[in-house]
């Protein structure tokens, strides 16, 4: 049982926490209109797999890189310590360890120079 993926309770609980991850993104004034041309049900199934696969769950993300997805948006580092606060507010609401937390947002880090393609 030592893949973040299982840790953190498997998929039943990534859902949670991208539900309720999308829910801070598109209360923030700040991130929400990066997203007013999205498809959020869409962009919840591909954040669960995307997030999955990146703590060694099941490999079952199909969406595009890191760096296309982002590209052209213009995303500050701002931007993207935005995204990691709210990943971790949803990540303790759903009772992750601060251990299992801050391994997630160490996975999450190392994109950082795809997602602000800098
Ligand atoms: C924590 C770092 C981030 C991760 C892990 C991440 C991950 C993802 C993933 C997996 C997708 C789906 C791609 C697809 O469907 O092909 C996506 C799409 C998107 N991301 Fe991010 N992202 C991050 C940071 C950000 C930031 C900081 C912003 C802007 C504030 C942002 C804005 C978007 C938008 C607007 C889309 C949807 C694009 C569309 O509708 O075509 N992301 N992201």
């Amino acid at each position: 049982m030592d893949k973040l993926y299982d840790k953190l309770g498997g998929q039943a609980t990534l859902d949670k926490v991208v539900q309720d991850f999308h829910k801070r993104i598109l209360a923030d004034n700040t991130l929400q209109p990066f997203f007013a041309n999205t498809d959020m049900e869409k962009q919840r199934q591909h954040q669960v797999a995307f997030f999955s696969q990146i703590f060694e769950g099941p490999n079952q993300y199909s969406g595009r890189t890191m760096e296309k997805t982002h590209a052209g948006m213009n995303l500050q580092q701002s931007h993207f310590d935005a995204i990691v606060s709210h990943l971790k507010e949803s990540m303790a609401s759903v009772g992750a360890s601060t251990e299992d937390t801050n391994a997630a947002v160490a996975r999450v880090d190392k994109l950082k120079g795809a997602i602000l393609n800098k």
